[in-house]
């Protein structure tokens, strides 16, 4: 029996990671929960799963926490609110921590569970882009991190197939957003609605957008070298839109490893928790009967600029992938309140980056790269405003 702590627990990641703990009673106990601000629906879940402590991120919600866990049968559980609560609830030692909040904010609970020596199952890739030496230098042993990320789980998965020194590159799948095949032309007068389209998945709004801009792709980049050691050279990116095959490993004998399924999160987030172990009847895997096809197609780099800028900023490394992150989180907002065009969103990256040529960070502490995204933010936001 694993315990568990889910981070982001009422979002996409986190909901569908409450599922598989359902289907798994004898395999998982849920210790502690954390959102947001969404008291009502962290209330009703930790009353179902017994757990023993929740946090939510929003101080000024700590009353109506604890309210609604007396509504829901829960009055005994342990209320925690504020910043620090989803922190302090990935250091407390539960055997599995699975970290499902959106955003760089997500960077002190991931530094929190490795600590702490959990297992640290990672949805929120932002923390490893941001604090990249940082979370690896909190690494105390192989394996402790377990992606959870879609195309990372399949290249964990794929690499099974061969020893390190045989990994001859990396092929990280992308779906093209909602607007594949869309001229930057094009692209100017796309709306919010248009991009919370995505093609297969239902996710949250941060990350969504972010696959339509392909700023998705280039922090999953970023993402792949910090992970599994692999040079940017090594790492290509090609657009399949069936999401079939969620990323590939091509190893020195020219075979290449591919897993595949359909395009949804459960085998992932499942693998999260019981890895290396695989659960029983997870999903339904693909019907061969039917008759299908897959495309492949290279990424337009004119259009969708967002996957080059991640690979500049990753060589750079230091704070430059924190500026990235940070400035996006700014954009990706400042659309969504119809601010900015949606092209504005990785110009806008690309500007504060540039910017932060001159003025470098400090990446050797988690006080440096917070600075650097406060950085960001605010010219970000200076941006924006004009
Ligand atoms: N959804 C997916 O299929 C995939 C997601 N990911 C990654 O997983 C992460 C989560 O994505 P997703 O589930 O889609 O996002 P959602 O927006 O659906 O959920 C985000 C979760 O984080 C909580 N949260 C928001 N702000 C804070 C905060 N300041 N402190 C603590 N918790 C907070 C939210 O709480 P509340 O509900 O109260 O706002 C919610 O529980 C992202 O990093 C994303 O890139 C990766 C691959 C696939
Ligand atoms: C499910 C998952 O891992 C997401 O990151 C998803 O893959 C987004 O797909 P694209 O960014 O390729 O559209
Ligand atoms: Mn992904």
């Amino acid at each position: 029996m694993r315990s568990v702590t889910i981070l982001g627990s009422t979002g996409s990641i986190g909901t569908q990671a409450i599922d598989v703990v359902r289907r798994h009673p004898d395999r998982f106990r849920v210790d502690a929960l954390s959102a947001g601000g969404d008291v009502a629906g962290l209330a009703k879940q930790a009353a179902e799963l017994g757990v023993r402590a929740v946090a939510v991120a929003d101080a000024a919600r700590r009353d109506d926490l604890r309210e609604a866990l007396a509504a829901a049968g829960a009055a005994g559980v342990e209320a925690l609110a504020g910043p620090d609560a989803a922190t302090e609830l990935a250091g407390q030692g539960s055997d599995v921590v699975l970290n499902g909040i959106t955003g760089s904010v997500g960077l002190r609970p991931t530094l929190a569970a490795l600590g702490a020596g959990s297992v640290l199952a990672l949805a929120n890739k932002e923390s490893l882009v941001v604090g990249g030496p940082l979370v690896r230098a909190a690494v105390r042993r192989p394996g402790q991190i377990v992606p959870v990320d879609s195309e990372h789980s399949a290249i964990a998965q794929s690499l099974r197939s061969g020893t390190t020194a045989e990994v001859r590159r990396l092929v990280v799948t992308a779906s093209g957003g909602p607007f594949r095949g869309m001229s930057r032309a094009e692209l100017r007068d796309v709306t919010p609605a248009q991009a919370l389209r995505h093609p297969n998945f239902s996710m949250g709004r941060v990350i969504t957008t972010n696959s339509a801009t392909l700023v998705n792709k280039g922090l999953e980049v970023i993402e792949a070298h910090l992970l599994f050691d692999v040079p940017f050279t090594a790492i290509d990116v090609v657009v399949h839109p069936q999401q079939m095959i969620h990323s590939m490993v091509e190893f020195v004998d020219g075979s290449t490893i591919a897993q595949a399924g359909p395009p949804r999160m459960l085998v992932p987030i499942a693998l999260g928790l019981s890895w290396p172990e695989r659960l029983d009847g997870v999903d339904v895997p693909i019907d061969w009967t039917r008759a299908a096809s897959w495309e492949f197609e290279p990424l337009d780099d004119d259009a969708f600029p967002a996957v080059r800028l991640a690979r500049q900023v990753g060589e750079a490394a230091g704070t430059f992938p924190a500026v990235y992150n940070a400035a996006n989180e700014v954009c990706v907002d400042a659309f969504h309140d119809g601010e900015i065009g949606f092209t504005d969103i990785v110009d806008t990256v690309a500007a504060v980056v540039d910017a932060h040529a001159s003025e470098p960070g400090d990446a050797s502490s988690v006080s440096g790269v917070l600075a650097a995204d406060a950085w960001a933010r605010a010219r970000a936001h200076a941006v924006v405003a004009g």
